[in-house]
């Protein structure tokens, strides 16, 4: 009696003691194997600049999943289309999530459908982005904007063409998009390329205030001051063409003005207009703000420029670099087209080897390597246990290169994709790039999968297609390596290396001369 009297109070301490420990450290976790970590630092020392080539070097030695500590926050990194699947597919509602770091909730105001936690504004946002924004009646309406984007950068081509000088294709491709985007969502051309680059770099890069949390007051490495420039930048772009469409919807409202865009003809009403139309109406579940709007013009303007440069870019890079595929794509478009007129949009499901190029393009560059998420709930995945706050890596860059899911990994056989018992011997079927096969996700997967898809799969085709129809590309930039041909006297060989960020451009911009494939280039005017 007196020992058990002796024994409850030491008991009672030590249930204590392991309560509070418990809520400190997540015993309960069973996270996947993981290097031995340092203190404070925890991984960081692992990771090179090019943070998927980095976990994919790691994924061979501590399996297809495995974990990091990045400062204070764990990490899980997956790097096979098994584990995509359970994470992305049947884990979704646990992973719906992303990672906010310092630099995107000062560049968002915490208000982006790409970077929003999963709730009742982000499922508003994203309805309205894929009904209204980015829905198949708005890319029907703007059609003509597109095909006519197409022309000018031809046009431009042409006229280097003409001059026999070189032409910066890297800077062209972002114009384009960027074209694209800006008139969708603002009926003009404004010119973001540099503060959108700019905000995909900084918000790629690892910022120690955001892992390690004794730093999290401090600006070690300068972010601060950069978030702060961009910042200004944007916003004071945003607001500018904001004030601007509400000083014309005024006058349109007073019957100053017919038409905003100031012509006759109904106007194809633009993102900016919708946008503006939701914040005034006073039955709409959400009430958009002005903050709303400003980090949703921002966020399309992020994720839908660059990513199709980069693609378009990556594609004309290897195709210079495989004549062969090259003339294969030119004999499909030529067959196609027939007459002498310029390939357009129409065309595309009818390009099955340039819809191919594309696919093999995604697997060896996806635009976006790491597909990110935070886990909101703890959850079971195999024998692990994954606490939430967890970070998820997919690394889809890898899975693309890996030797148990493709044939001759790092070879550029848009080929692949096209044979169809070679795909069925190993079950796989026709692959697509909807978020539905786990070897090839460049739009990634489940809730969050790319809103952006169909815009991009309209552009992408016809872009290439229109490009490698009309030019021959000579490569001049200084980074890419002559080599010789017996049959072709210099074969400029144009580099493959990447550039660090939340995207994967290439590293150097690619510099051509383009020459004109047919005499006068009338084909434009088809
Ligand atoms: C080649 C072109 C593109 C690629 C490869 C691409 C890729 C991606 C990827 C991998 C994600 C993350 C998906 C996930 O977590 O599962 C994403 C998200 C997103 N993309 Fe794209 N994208 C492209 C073009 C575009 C365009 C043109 C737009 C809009 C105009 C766009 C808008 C978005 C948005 C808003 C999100 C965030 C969705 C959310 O979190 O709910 N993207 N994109």
């Amino acid at each position: 009696m007196i020992l058990d009297q002796l024994l409850i109070l030491p008991l009672f301490l030590l249930f204590l003691i392991l309560s509070i420990l418990f809520k400190i450290f997540p015993f309960q976790s069973k996270l996947p194997p993981s290097p031995i970590a340092l203190p404070i630092i925890g991984h960081f020392h692992l990771l090179g600049p090019l943070i998927h080539h980095s976990f994919q070097k790691l994924s061979l030695r501590y399996g297809p999943l495995f974990s990091l500590r990045l400062g204070s926050v764990p990490c899980i990194i997956a790097s096979t289309p098994e584990y995509a699947k359970l994470l992305l597919k049947y884990n979704d509602l646990s992973f719906n999530s992303r990672l906010y770091n310092i630099a995107i909730t000062r560049l968002t105001n915490n208000s982006s459908i790409v970077f929003g936690p999963y709730g009742p504004y982000w499922k508003f946002i994203r309805r309205l982005s894929t009904n209204e924004l980015l829905g198949s009646h708005t890319m029907k309406n703007f059609l003509s904007l597109r095909e006519s984007e197409y022309r000018r950068l031809l046009r431009v081509f042409a006229s280097k063409s003409e001059a026999g000088e070189a032409v910066n294709v890297t800077n062209e491709l972002l114009k384009l998009s960027n074209n694209v985007i800006s008139k969708m969502m603002l009926g003009r051309a404004e010119d973001v390329m540099s503060v959108v680059r700019d905000v995909t770099r900084i918000v790629g890069e690892f910022n120690v205030s955001d892992y390690i949390w004794f730093c999290k007051h401090m600006d070690l490495q300068g972010f601060g001051k950069r978030i702060e420039d961009i910042h200004g930048r944007f916003d004071a772009l945003m607001e500018k063409v904001i004030a601007e469409r509400e000083e014309l919807r005024k006058k349109k409202q007073n019957g100053e003005r017919k038409d905003i865009g100031g012509g006759d003809q109904p106007r194809v009403k633009d993102f900016i207009d919708i946008l503006l139309d939701f914040s005034e109406d006073e039955s709409s579940e959400i009430k958009l703000t002005r903050v709303h709007i400003k980090s949703l013009i921002s966020d399309f303007f992020i994720a839908g420029t660059d990513s199709i440069a980069i693609t378009t870019e990556w594609a004309l890079a290897e195709l210079i670099n495989h004549p062969e595929v090259m003339k294969r794509a030119r004999e499909e478009i030529e067959d196609v087209v027939k007459s002498k007129r310029l390939v357009n949009e129409t065309d595309a499901p009818n390009l099955p080897y340039i819809q191919a190029i594309l696919k093999e393009t995604f697997r060896l560059h996806p635009p976006l390597p790491l597909v990110s998420r935070e886990c909101v709930q703890d959850c079971k995945i195999g024998n692990y246990v994954i606490p939430a706050k967890t970070l998820l890596f997919v690394n889809v860059w890898a899975i693309g290169r890996d030797p148990s899911c493709w044939e001759n990994p790092l070879e550029f056989q848009p080929e692949r994709f096209l044979n169809s018992d070679d795909l069925e011997k190993k079950n796989m079927g026709p692959i697509d790039v909807r978020g539905q096969h786990f070897q090839l996700l460049p739009f990634g997967s489940g809730t969050r999968l790319c809103p952006g898809l169909n815009l991009a799969m309209q552009e992408l085709p016809t872009l290439l297609a229109a490009m490698i129809q009309c030019f021959d590309f000579k490569v001049v930039g200084k980074h890419d390596k002559l080599i010789n041909d017996d049959e072709q006297d210099n074969i400029a060989l144009v580099d493959m290396d990447e550039r660090p960020g939340l995207t994967a451009p290439r590293a150097h911009d690619l510099v051509c001369v383009p020459v004109a494939r047919f005499k006068e280039v009338t084909i434009l005017d088809t």
